[in-house]
């Protein structure tokens, strides 16, 4: 499986074997101190750059910018009217060996580090194209199968997963319940051993492509709480009574198949539960924090792409005789916003070395993403200040990032909401 990984690797070293791979079962070597992190690198962007990664994950790196270079920018704008990317990208993203990467071989995943995930996350922010659901299929989707499925469901999942075959989304979220999970109305009862499941979903990334979803459902109404009556449900595209509505009008986001689910009297086999009865809330508190760690760089990376074009922009465009980055008001902003990024970046990058040690916590996870996903809105709207009225025209690829950023404050728990985890951890007794 590993291999896979290495796949793009390989062609960069000439067909011969990169040294050592960035395997999450390996010990490898990190870059060590020599390597520069992104305040003094020349790009924020640059490649070779941060202590957390080693020479390989350059490599891999270099293999994946070409991968959205080459596949993803030259058709985003056609997938953006379609509302979809095309499956044929998927595929093609699964022969690259880009998918399921920090999953274990011995599950079907690629066995490739934490690390190796984030430089996908963090390319994919750097090419500025949001249409590929890869990091919620990877890295949100992929480890509930891993980590809670029955050997048969990671078995028939995750290399059809892997392959970029079978597309998966994660549906938790209701038209009247978003942010209280317990408030959720979807259910399934239990008819002879099999499930009869009721309800709908909103806003389910992926959701009109995907071909497995999870479901976030209601199994005990008397539970002492409703949290201890939740179970997750692997739900199948094609089964009678699961109806997808429609493709969601986004203001941002306009190649994500962002869809709505109905499930009226949708019949599900034993087999479909996943993990054990009423755990389902247990399992979604343990994932969550990952999920939030990708919405955290995706932010950092997305706001040091958006610096990059700023900078270029500025020091090319010229008013009063000179270069608009010639102004010293224009330079201490831009001072401002390299500072701002650079202190956002060294936190997140904490966070994933805390995570790859699986030492990340819920609280700091939702700092990451409260702190990350505001700045990048707050870097959305000063970059786009700075590109003046080209900056609001669709064609400079500032205004894209700065629509497509602000969903980032919501997504993956609201901010406010990750002010209420930081909160109740720092008020909770010793
Ligand atoms: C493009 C997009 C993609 C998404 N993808 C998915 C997906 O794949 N799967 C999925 O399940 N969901 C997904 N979501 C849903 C997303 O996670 C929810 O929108 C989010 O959790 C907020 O829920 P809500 O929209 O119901 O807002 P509400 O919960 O109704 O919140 C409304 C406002 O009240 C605030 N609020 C609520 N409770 C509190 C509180 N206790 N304290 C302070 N303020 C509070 C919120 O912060 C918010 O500002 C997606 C959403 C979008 C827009």
């Amino acid at each position: 499986m590993a291999t896979r990984l290495l796949r793009g690797t390989l062609r960069l070293w000439g067909g011969r074997a990169a040294p050592c791979l960035p395997l999450a079962s390996r010990c490898y070597h990190s870059g060590g101190e020599e390597r520069l992190e992104t305040s003094s690198a020349k790009k924020l962007t640059d490649i070779g750059t941060r202590r957390i990664f080693s020479l390989e994950h350059d490599i891999f790196r270099e293999s994946v910018r070409k991968f959205f270079q080459e596949e993803v920018i030259p058709y985003h704008a056609e997938w953006e009217k379609a509302g979809e990317v095309s499956r044929e990208l998927w595929g093609k993203a699964g022969k690259q060996g880009l998918l399921g990467i920090n999953i274990a071989d011995r599950h079907g995943g690629i066995g490739g580090d934490l690390y190796s995930s984030a430089v996908v996350w963090e390319e994919q922010a750097y090419s500025n194209c949001t249409g590929p659901g890869f990091a919620l299929h990877s890295d949100v989707v992929m480890p509930y199968i891993a980590n809670y499925g029955s050997e048969e469901q990671i078995k028939r999942f995750i290399p059809e997963m892997v392959a970029g075959k079978c597309i998966g989304a994660i549906a938790m979220t209701e038209p009247e319940a978003g942010s209280d999970l317990q408030g959720i109305r979807t259910n399934a009862k239990k008819d002879g051993s099999d499930w009869i499941l009721n309800g709908s979903k909103v806003f389910v990334s992926n959701g009109w492509l995907c071909d497995v979803v999870i479901v976030v459902t209601i199994t005990n109404r008397e539970a002492r709480s409703s949290a201890h009556g939740i179970s997750l449900f692997l739900v199948e595209n094609g089964m009678k009574g699961f109806i997808k509505g429609r493709k969601l009008d986004k203001i941002g986001l306009k190649a994500q198949d962002t869809a709505e689910f109905f499930f009226e009297d949708v019949r599900l086999p034993a087999g479909a539960l996943l993990g054990e009865e009423n755990k389902g809330f247990y399992y979604l508190m343990q994932e969550l924090p990952q999920e939030r760690l990708i919405v955290s760089d995706i932010a950092v990376s997305a706001s040091e792409f958006m610096f990059e074009e700023t900078r270029d922009y500025v020091k090319q465009r010229k008013a009063f005789g000179k270069t608009v980055a010639n102004l010293q008001v224009v330079q201490h902003k831009l001072a401002e916003l390299k500072t701002s990024i650079c202190v956002a970046r060294a936190f997140v990058d904490s966070c994933l070395q805390l995570h790859r040690a699986k030492r990340l916590d819920l609280a700091t996870a939702a700092m990451a993403k409260y702190w990350a996903s505001d700045l990048q809105n707050r870097v959305a709207y000063d970059c786009l200040q700075l590109h003046g009225g080209w900056g609001y025209m669709w064609e400079y690829p500032i205004a894209k990032a700065y629509v497509d950023s602000r969903v980032q404050t919501i997504y993956g728990g609201t901010n406010e909401i990750m002010k209420e985890l930081i909160a109740r951890e720092i008020i909770h007794d010793q």
